[in-house]
This record gives C-alpha cells, sequence and structure tokens, in this order.
C-alpha cells in the first residue's frame, strides 16, 4: 500500500459523508436506537463500535481512510453516527407525541449529545504485524495511523477532566466549524489559517470568534501497557506505552488487566527537563479497548493430545501411581529425585476447587506453595520449571523486579500520580514466582497477606482508589537464616512471620546434610544429562511428558476436571484436617493429576502425605528424611497399599487417621 498522503483529502466530502452514513444504517441501525433508549445513569458519551472487517467489505475505500488518517475519519465518522441518532430520534418522536413532548419539556436523559463511533479490529485484516505489532517494534512509520497494540495494564493515573473540542464562528460569512484541541501539544487550540466553510469558493475569511458555552469537557485518564513477557524472548525487556483515555473509555481496565487497545498513534514531548534534551515520547490515543482477561490463560489443545492423555490413563489404570510417577518425572527432569517437591509443584500448579465453605467463606482454588532450603538444592530450578510450565506467569524476587515491588505502588510519571502494578497483580489468573522470598520490603509484607488470602489488593494512595485482583498461586523460595535449626520453628529459620508463613499451603524444607552418597547420585545425574545432550540425542521420543505435554496437561485438567470429595475420602480428610480447618485444595488438586472427577482415599492420603511432609523437615513419604531427598519408588502402587496395611508408617501424632485409613 502506497505511504498515504500527509494530510486526509478527499474529492467529494460530501459523498464520503453518505458513504459513512449509508454503512451506519446498513450495519447498527439497532445499535443507534438501543443508543436512544433512556439511560437511567445519566451517561453522557456512548460507544457505538463498529467492525473492521464489516466497514472493509462494505467500502474498502473508506477503511482504507480510516486506516491511514483515523484522527480526521472518526470524526466524520462520529458526526455521521450524531446525524444518524438525529434522524431515528425525529422519527421515534413523529410516531410517539408523549416522546416529543418529554423533548420538548427538555427531559435531559433522553438528549445523547456524544456518540463515538470505536473501531473493534478483532478478526480484521489489521491484525497483521504491520497494524498490531509488539509495543516494542512500534515506529515512526506507524505515526498517525490506526493501531492495534497488546499488553499488560502496569500503570493507570486518576480519572480527570480535559477541554475539548470547540465551536468557532467565521466573523466573515459567519459560517460555524468545530476545533479539536491537539492532545500531543498540551491540548493547544490551533485555529485553521482560513475559513473551513464548505462553500466551494471558500470566505477566505481568517477572523474568528469564540462561540459562548461550546467548549466540550471530556473524561481523561492516562494508563501505561506493558508488552506480554511470556511473548518475549529470553532476556528481552519488555517495552511499554503509555495510553490516553477519553469519555467512555476511562476506568475500564485497571492495572494487572490483559488489554488489546486499538486507537491513533501520536507522541508529545517529554516534560522539559533542564539540561535534559526533550523528546517525543509515542503514545496512543485510544479508540476501542477490549479486556482479554478471560482470555489469559488459554491455551488451546489439539483432540490427538486429550486422545494421547486418555489413552495414557486407560494404560496406566492397573497401576495409577506409577502414571502419576512418569507425570512428576517430567517435572524438572534435570533434577534428581525430590519425588515430595515435585508432587507438590504439580499439585501447586494444578491448584483446587475455588468453592464457598459451610459458614459462607470463599475458600480460594489457588494454593501457595514455599520452598526453603540451603543454597544449591534447586529450588530455582523449581520456580523456573513452574513458570515455563504456566502459561500466565511471573517470575521475581522478594524485591520485585520494578518499583511496584510484588504489590502495588503508588508513582509519579509526568507529574501525575499513577498505580503501578507489581508482580502479583501482573500475575493475575496465573503463577507468580517469587525467589529471595524474604527479602521483601516492608510495604510488601503487610499487603501480601490480602493479596495471597483474598485474592485482591485495596489501595489507596494519592487519591487513588481501587481494588486490583490477583487471582494467582504464589510459589515462593527462600534460604533458611543461617544454619537450619530443626528444633526452631519455621519462622524463626526463614525470618517469615507466623501469619505470612500460614499463608502457604505447603512449606517443603530441603536441607542439604551434605550425604555423601545422595551427592554421589546427584553429579552422577548431572553428568549423564548433560552426555546425553552433549550426544546430540533428542529428547527420547518414549518419553511422552516433555514440557509442551506437562503445560498441556496441567491446564487440560485444570480446566476440565472439578474433582468432588468420595465418602471415604471425606472421612480420610475431615479426620485429618479437624484441627487445621484447610481446604481440601491439595486433595482436589491430587484427582486432577491423576484425570480424575473424583476425589479417591488414594488422593486424600497422597495430599496428606505431601502436606505432613511440609510441617516436618523430614518427608514421611519415605524414609530417606528431609525431602530433598525423597525418591520416586519402584512401585508405587504397591508401595501404597503396603503403606495402607503398615499404616503406622505415619507419624505417631495422627493416631485417628491411622484407624480412619486402615479400616
Ligand atoms: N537433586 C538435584 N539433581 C540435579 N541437580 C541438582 C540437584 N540439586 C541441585 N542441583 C544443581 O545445583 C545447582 C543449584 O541449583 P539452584 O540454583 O536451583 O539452587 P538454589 O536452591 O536455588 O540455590 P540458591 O538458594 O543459592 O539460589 C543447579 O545447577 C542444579 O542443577
Ligand atoms: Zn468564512
Amino acid at each position: 500500500m502506497p505511504p498515504p498522503a500527509e494530510e486526509f483529502a478527499v474529492d467529494d466530502l460530501d459523498e464520503f459523508e453518505s458513504r459513512l452514513d449509508s454503512f451506519l444504517n446498513r450495519f447498527h441501525a439497532d445499535d443507534l436506537r438501543r443508543i436512544l433508549l433512556p439511560d437511567p445513569d445519566g451517561k453522557l458519551h456512548f460507544p457505538l463500535v463498529i467492525d473492521f472487517a464489516e466497514l472493509l467489505e462494505f467500502n474498502p475505500e473508506v477503511a482504507h481512510q480510516l486506516y491511514d488518517y483515523p484522527k480526521d475519519v472518526l470524526e466524520l465518522f462520529d458526526a455521521a453516527a450524531q446525524r444518524a441518532l438525529d434522524k431515528f430520534d425525529a422519527a421515534a418522536r413523529r410516531a410517539d407525541k408523549t416522546l416529543d413532548s418529554q423533548r420538548k419539556a427538555g427531559d435531559e436523559t433522553m438528549e445523547k449529545k456524544f456518540v463515538h463511533v470505536r473501531v473493534n479490529t478483532s478478526g480484521s485484516a489489521l491484525e497483521c504485524p504491520e497494524a498490531s505489532p509488539s509495543i516494542g517494534k512500534v515506529r515512526v512509520k506507524h505515526r498517525g495511523t490506526l493501531l492495534t497494540l497488546k499488553g499488560t495494564v502496569i500503570r493507570s493515573g486518576g480519572v480527570k477532566m480535559i477541554e475539548g473540542e470547540r465551536k468557532y464562528q467565521c466573523r466573515k460569512c459567519k459560517c460555524r466549524f468545530t476545533v479539536h484541541p491537539e492532545l500531543e501539544a498540551g491540548n493547544r487550540i490551533t485555529l485553521p489559517a482560513s475559513c473551513k466553510s464548505k462553500s466551494a469558493k471558500g470566505c477566505g475569511g481568517a477572523n474568528f470568534q469564540l462561540i459562548e458555552d461550546s467548549i466540550t469537557c471530556h473524561d481523561y485518564q492516562e494508563i501505561k501497557i506493558q508488552e506480554n513477557i511470556q511473548l518475549l524472548g529470553v532476556g528481552s525487556i519488555p517495552r511499554s506505552m503509555p495510553i490516553i483515555l477519553m469519555d467512555d473509555l476511562v476506568d475500564i481496565v485497571k492495572a494487572g488487566d490483559d488489554v488489546v487497545v486499538t486507537g491513533r498513534l501520536s507522541a508529545k514531548w517529554s516534560p522539559d527537563i533542564k539540561d535534559v534534551r526533550s523528546n517525543l515520547d509515542p503514545m496512543l490515543i485510544a479508540n476501542f479497548v477490549r479486556r482479554t482477561n478471560e482470555l489469559k490463560s488459554d491455551l488451546d489443545i489439539p483432540v490427538e493430545i486429550i486422545n494421547k492423555f486418555e489413552e495414557f490413563w486407560a494404560a496406566s489404570r492397573a497401576t495409577p501411581l506409577k502414571g502419576r510417577n512418569s507425570i512428576l518425572k517430567g517435572i524438572c527432569p534435570q533434577i534428581y529425585g525430590l519425588f515430595t517437591v515435585k508432587l507438590a509443584v504439580a499439585l501447586t500448579l494444578i491448584g483446587g476447587v475455588q468453592h464457598v465453605d459451610a459458614s459462607g467463606t470463599k475458600v480460594r482454588g489457588e494454593p501457595h506453595m514455599l520452598l526453603v532450603g540451603d543454597p544449591g538444592t534447586g529450588k530455582s530450578q523449581f520456580l523456573k520449571f513452574a513458570a515455563k510450565l504456566s502459561n500466565r506467569s511471573v517470575i521475581t524476587t522478594g524485591l520485585g523486579s520494578t518499583s511496584a515491588g510484588l504489590t502495588v505502588t503508588a508513582v509519579k510519571d509526568g507529574g501525575e500520580w499513577m498505580l503501578e502494578a507489581g508482580a502479583l497483580v501482573l500475575a493475575d489468573g496465573g503463577l507468580c514466582c517469587i525467589d529471595e522470598f524474604d527479602s521483601m520490603r516492608e510495604h510488601d509484607r503487610t499487603t501480601i497477606h490480602e493479596a495471597m488470602e483474598q485474592q485482591t489488593i485495596s489501595i489507596a494512595k494519592a487519591g487513588l482508589v481501587t481494588t486490583l485482583n490477583t487471582r494467582t498461586t504464589v510459589f515462593g523460595a527462600t534460604n533458611p537464616k543461617g544454619q537450619y535449626d530443626p528444633n526452631e520453628s519455621l519462622s524463626v529459620n526463614t525470618t517469615l512471620s507466623g501469619p505470612l508463613l500460614s499463608r502457604f499451603d505447603i512449606v517443603l524444607v530441603l536441607l542439604d546434610t551434605k550425604n555423601k552418597k545422595w551427592d554421589k547420585i546427584v553429579s552422577s545425574h548431572i553428568l549423564a544429562e548433560n552426555t546425553e545432550e552433549k550426544k546430540g540425542k533428542t529428547s527420547d521420543p518414549e518419553v511422552m511428558w516433555t514440557l509442551s505435554m506437562l503445560r498441556r496437561y496441567i491446564h487440560y485438567v485444570k480446566q476440565h476436571f472439578k474433582p468432588v470429595l468420595t465418602k471415604e475420602a471425606e472421612r480420610v480428610i475431615s479426620s485429618y484436617y479437624q484441627r487445621q480447618r484447610q481446604s481440601g485444595t491439595r486433595n482436589a488438586a491430587h484427582a486432577r493429576l491423576m484425570f480424575r472427577n473424583d476425589v479417591t482415599k488414594l488422593d486424600a492420603i497422597a495430599a496428606i502425605l505431601c502436606i505432613e511432609s511440609s510441617m516436618t523437615t523430614s518427608a514421611i513419604v519415605d524414609t530417606a528424611g528431609n525431602a530433598l531427598h525423597s525418591n520416586f519408588t519402584e512401585n508405587p502402587d504397591q508401595e501404597c497399599i503396603l503403606k495402607c496395611d503398615s499404616i503406622a508408617y505415619l507419624s505417631k501424632n495422627i493416631k485417628y487417621l491411622t484407624d480412619e485409613i486402615s479400616n
């Protein structure tokens, strides 16, 4: 497509406007009539959403003009929508005299003075990289065109009011016209060089008078969106873009929301700072905003993959735990053993089913997990692998990777206060991996409680009051403070407060007991892993549970299984959880992991063993000692039957459970 001429120009403006009229009448008559209905909350600005694909099919030339000159064509489109509204309104008043008298009585709610044509580009030719580049790829060539950008809202400013268009009258020919301020130039008004009268010869007047009370004020909000980290290569910096929202677009998105914004790429001068060169900072003046949160963690899974899952479990029917363990072995394969950790990671990522308990309290479905371990015990490997397994994840440290830290903070941006989303808000609907968890700032230590339990953060700072969603699973890792002392509590060993530790559903302690035998096994495992890679041996085709299969499996079982407790599982769980009154999160997760919709006694036992190993430093999953040395057993199904029989295997302080399970 040849580059567009500088200025928008059409041979016959009336003819161009009539094409806009016919498009709106043909495709949006009902929408326009709906806008005319009485509006109880007395909104002033009404969106009229049009499909770019539909316009392109109806009139390609108008669609191209809209792409090249969005500012001019959208002003004409709004005027066309207003004309259509007035026409429908006049027809309605002729048909209904009461309506007419209401109007004459000046019933304001019926007056619709501001309608804005909003362009939805989804499913249209504008979804190409040229018209929908990633934020980091926006360049000068995109300036002035209709652009669509995707990203996560990281900052949102307060809603303000600005003066918008106003009407002028030519002193010579008395014609009236509207002038729109230049947002880019600090909202400055530039009058036309000569009169804009439509008469062919034009009157040539250059002297204009502002018409009293003709200034239109607009609601105005600035937000900042950042490209989705998930879509970037490792190590690239996520770029961000300021977005200007006006009228019905203000306050419809919050920090942490995933959005698709269509608008006109513009630029504004950076603030004047002494000895600092002024730049033109790109900004997008939004025409249409779509929240894509519900698609946030969407992943399409082909049918043949689902068939593979079903075949796998059909083949594992006789040895379900062996099947489960082969899935677990796919988690962090470069890490040898650590069975308990891999089981806990799987249960944490799969999560439970959010529900309301008997007392009416909402019990969150997102579990939280904390690894407390000596250096070199594989914690960071698990965090990184877990982040790759989740299709919406943020990896950060306790200090947080932006000034917003883990939760949310108020920052001054261009002289204006804005809320900046921290890691937990950006990970809403997904997984937030926090390494060096104990290095968290004081400010985050207080807000993180609400964020992890209520899964929201309410904030009232610098006049900005809002509640942000943090429906995220937290996977934390931290070193013990100095040498881990098994005789001391976890909070003494980690300097994390008891209430904060109690936010975690499972806490595993990995103690490097300098076990020579263990170190030998680990080092030979690391060597073996590397030599295979060195030989250039591709990953073993018979290995089903690759990273991408695991990702899809976890996503699939989360979407498709809402496990409910069977009677026998309920008995086991209630007798165990009697005192802790914890949610049934883990056992539901275990049922999902086992590709089932009912939580059986086996799931209950697996969940209990997992939890039990989190409360003590020695895992009770096997005799080897702490969770670091928990290993996969050869024949887990056989093992489980033995365990259930020789139930004394469980620690004595859950005697009542013994009777429960063994009968
Ligand atoms: N069980 C294991 N099997 C294989 N490799 C292991 C095992 N445990 C640790 N390692 C290796 O030790 C190295 C350190 O792992 P990692 O960085 O995850 O430890 P960490 O617990 O995060 O340490 P730090 O607390 O200092 O961050 C990694 O290269 C990892 O592969
Ligand atoms: Zn004139």
